[in-house]
């Protein structure tokens, strides 16, 4: 008797990984642990950031991680993937394709003010909709911003609305981005466990699946917990989804427009010289984010006398710091952080509050 194998549309195809996720909700976090747990695995990251200066790709690389390699990392700066796919996206896929060694899995972590649909419709492409399929779309979601209510008003008071109504009003800019991800999502990594307790945890997995359900999905999340982006990777790169055959139950506002304007949001530079005290640093990043509203700050910072940089990481009005890896040689010391905001930040506010 012969055996005739049955093949899966996806069999052949180089699955792919979207990571989506609001600012500084620990996508690249969890990249990294991805790395670390790899395995010899042949991992590619291509890395999309809202704002001029890519900081997540440097983070990556410094990491040391010998499964990381500068060329296993491509970094798509500035820019809307979605709006950019023929000129930059496509090319990038194609180019990790074509290496001798081509990855065995290709994670795509998109900016956090990205709406993921959009990336998802890429693989459609037919330069290479034969090649790679989406594994899965994975939405991070910090859990303390979340029970904080930045992206809906009142978890509770929502959850218990769109039980009651099925509809909402809508919606800041900052609600809309974070539901389309929910929306689009196979997998929600609640992350961050470790800054809420129980009871607010409880509250924020009811606000996603409140979200997901409001949205019209028509399907379950899957929600894992996690903190500083730890998850298994047997679970988070085979979910065997074949996203970019299942659109239609993946609403987003991105269907409602023609095309979409990347008004909400604005980001710029500012450059600070040397900085002597980082907990001062900090103290005043974090007063000039309250004043501000500002979403995001990251960047790298000069400290006279220390031979390694300073990471500086602000998501809302919580900082972080540490010294990430040395100054290379021929590498200026430049104090530079990008800052992200809604549209009316005030940039030259906040420019002279930190210059
Ligand atoms: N306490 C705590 N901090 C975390 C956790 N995960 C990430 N962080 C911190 O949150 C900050 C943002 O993490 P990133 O991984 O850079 O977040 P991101 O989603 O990649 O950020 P963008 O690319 O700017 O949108 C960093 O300071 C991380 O160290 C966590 O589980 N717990």
């Amino acid at each position: 008797m012969t055996h005739r194998a049955v093949l899966r549309p996806s069999a052949g195809k180089t699955p792919a990984t979207v990571i989506t996720g609001f600012l500084g909700a620990g996508k690249t976090t969890l990249i990294r642990s991805l790395l670390e747990q790899a395995g010899g695995r042949r991992l590619a990251l291509i890395i999309n950031e809202f704002g001029d200066v890519g900081i997540d790709g440097e983070i990556l690389r410094a990491c040391g991680d010998p499964t990381c390699t500068e060329d296993d990392v491509i970094e798509l700066a500035n820019g809307c993937l979605c709006c950019t796919v023929a000129d930059d996206f496509v090319p990038a896929i194609e180019k990790l394709l074509s290496r001798p060694q081509p990855p065995e899995h290709i994670i795509i972590e998109t900016s956090g003010l990205a709406l993921p649909k959009p990336l998802v419709q890429a693989f459609h492409w037919p330069a290479i909709k034969t090649r790679v399929t989406v594994d899965g779309v994975v939405a991070v979601v910090d859990a303390a911003a979340a029970a904080e209510g930045r992206f809906a008003p009142d978890p509770t008071a929502l959850a218990a609305q769109a039980a009651e109504a099925g509809q909402l009003d809508h919606e800041t800019p900052v609600e809309e981005v974070f539901e389309d991800q929910l929306l689009c999502a196979d997998l929600i990594v609640v992350n961050k466990t470790d800054l809420v307790d129980a009871a607010d945890l409880a509250k924020v997995e009811d606000l996603i699946r409140a979200a997901m359900a409001e949205g019209g999905t028509g399907r379950e999340a899957k929600i894992l917990r996690a903190s500083n982006g730890k998850v298994d990777p047997v679970v988070l790169l085979g979910v065997g989804a074949g996203a970019e055959d299942d659109l239609a139950n993946r609403p987003s506002h991105h269907d409602e427009e023609e095309g979409h304007d990347h008004d909400d949001f604005t980001s710029f530079v500012v450059e600070l010289g040397p900085q002597p005290d980082p907990a001062a640093l900090a103290k005043t990043l974090e007063r000039v984010a309250a004043a501000h509203g500002v979403l995001r700050l990251k960047g790298f910072i000069d400290v006279p006398g220390k031979p390694m940089r300073l990471l500086v990481q602000g998501v809302g009005t919580r900082i972080q710091t540490h010294f990430d890896r040395f100054w290379k040689p021929d590498e200026p010391r430049r104090s530079r952080l990008v800052v992200i905001g809604e549209t009316g930040l005030d940039r030259d506010a906040v420019t002279a509050a930190l210059g």
